[in-house]
């Protein structure tokens, strides 16, 4: 049976589908308004995966994306979401104003339900950078404000807003659990259709 990822993110579906497009180019989409459960991100999204499926009454795909400070201990973490609507991408840089370290990480986590009476699976990926002044189009979120390191581990030169999405999508903590999800898929070809 065909998988649907839910998701109401634009931006977020257009990335996933790039990258997912050979392994699952007829991927479909739904947009379900499923509740958030509080915690670690891991079980936030199990638990959507579950909800999603029995809603679907199918196999889903669902994502839940992070961006954790290390000065305040991984925070906002999977509340990033409410903190960027609140304070915006300024009053977030203000939030390390009283730290040294503006080192952060994305992380992203997808979780597959094969169906409403079946466990979700997770896989998680992440990618380090640092919290820094805005730059570049404002079109995805808290992307003018992330700057991920570059493949020496060093900072990079350029916020994920200023790249280009083909370089974004190569890097991202998207990209990284994708890279699991892809290999899952690859050895489960029956949800392809
Ligand atoms: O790759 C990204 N770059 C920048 N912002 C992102 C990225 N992925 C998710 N976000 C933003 O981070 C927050 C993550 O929240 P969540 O994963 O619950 O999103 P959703 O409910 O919009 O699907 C949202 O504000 C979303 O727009
Ligand atoms: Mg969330």
């Amino acid at each position: 049976m065909a998988l649907t990822f839910v998701t109401g993110n634009r931006n977020k579906l257009a990335e996933v589908q790039a990258i997912l497009a050979d392994v699952l180019p007829n991927l479909r989409s739904q947009d379900l308004d499923l509740p958030e459960y509080q915690g670690e991100s891991e079980d936030i999204c199990k638990e959507k995966a579950k909800i999603a499926a029995q809603r679907v009454n199918g196999p889903v795909l669902v994502e839940d994306t992070s961006l954790c400070f290390n000065a305040l201990n991984g925070l906002p973490g999977p509340y990033i979401k409410w903190f960027l609507d609140k304070l915006g991408h300024d009053g977030l840089n203000k939030l390390l104003t009283a730290y040294e370290d503006k080192t952060a990480y994305a992380q992203c986590v997808f979780a597959f339900c094969a169906g409403p009476s079946n466990e979700p699976i997770t896989f998680t990926g992440r990618c380090p950078g640092r919290i820094v002044t805005a730059r570049g189009p404002n079109t995805f979120g808290w992307d003018p404000i992330f700057q991920p390191d570059n493949e020496q581990g060093q900072p990079g030169d350029k916020t994920f807003a200023e790249m280009d999405k083909i370089i974004k999508n190569q890097i991202s903590h998207r990209s990284q659990s994708l890279k699991l999800v892809k290999d899952y898929f690859d050895k489960h070809p029956e949800y392809r259709s």
